[in-house]
């Protein structure tokens, strides 16, 4: 049976990237999806997007939406301060056996909590079964018909604080018009739009950040 696109790039993290050192593991995927077969990683382009917006967050707890291969995972976890979390979700079991073992690999695994199964299941789980308050950031970058309704579904479990920060990638490419309009229509938060490009190609894309505002 031959292998996903998704074990080709973990293998290629475990023979190219330097164990324990998740700005390698980093580097090596983007080197290969760059280079080799493209896949849907933030990247590093609007990587330096999600690491500022994280890093000005400062957040104790953060939640990702759709793991994937664990890029972001990883990019996010590297730049949490210490005692902080991240709680990642992703539905797909292949892709979340491939996340595991490149969060691993990167030495990340103290600071991450890999969740599998649907947003819409384990958002409202967060409070009783994984003991959390509120969630300080959010990374948006599942299906992307998916954005509004779990951002209704996290403020209606009471999961958001003001201050809360949103960051959703793609809104142009594949794009999320749907989830713009409701973000920037919408009193409770404070959006910005960041322009960047499509990782790994020379097509202009976007992230919006959404600041909730109580
Ligand atoms: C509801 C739900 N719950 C848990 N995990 C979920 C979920 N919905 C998706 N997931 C998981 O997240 C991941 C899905 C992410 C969706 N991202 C995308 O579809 C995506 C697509 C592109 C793209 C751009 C141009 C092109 F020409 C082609 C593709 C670029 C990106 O950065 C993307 O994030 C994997 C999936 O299993
Ligand atoms: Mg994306």
């Amino acid at each position: 049976m031959n292998q996903s696109k998704e074990q080709r790039i973990l293998n290629f993290v475990l023979q190219n990237a330097v164990r324990g050192d998740p700005c390698s593991v980093l580097d090596t995927i983007d080197q290969y999806c760059s280079q080799k077969e493209w896949a849907m990683n933030v990247g590093n382009e609007k990587g330096l997007i999600l690491d500022k917006t994280v890093e000005e967050a400062n957040p104790s707890v953060a939640l990702e939406l759709g793991t994937y291969c664990g890029y972001s995972a990883v990019r996010i976890a590297r730049v949490l301060k210490a005692g902080a979390h991240l709680l990642t979700v992703e539905f797909n079991p292949e892709f979340a056996a491939i996340a595991k073992q490149m969060i691993e690999f990167a030495g990340v695994q103290d600071k991450v909590k890999l969740l599998e199964g649907p947003s819409e299941e384990i958002i409202p789980q967060l409070k009783k079964k994984y003991e959390v308050d509120t969630v300080d950031f959010v990374f948006l970058d599942h299906w992307k018909d998916r954005y509004t309704p779990d951002t209704i579904l996290l403020q209606e479990c009471n999961l958001l604080r003001k201050g809360s920060v949103l960051l959703a990638d793609n809104v142009i490419v594949p794009g999320a018009p749907e989830f713009l309009n409701y973000i920037r229509n919408n009193p409770h938060f404070q959006c910005t739009n960041y322009p960047s490009r499509l990782e790994y190609m020379k097509v202009a894309d976007a992230m919006e950040k959404a600041v909730f505002l109580g």
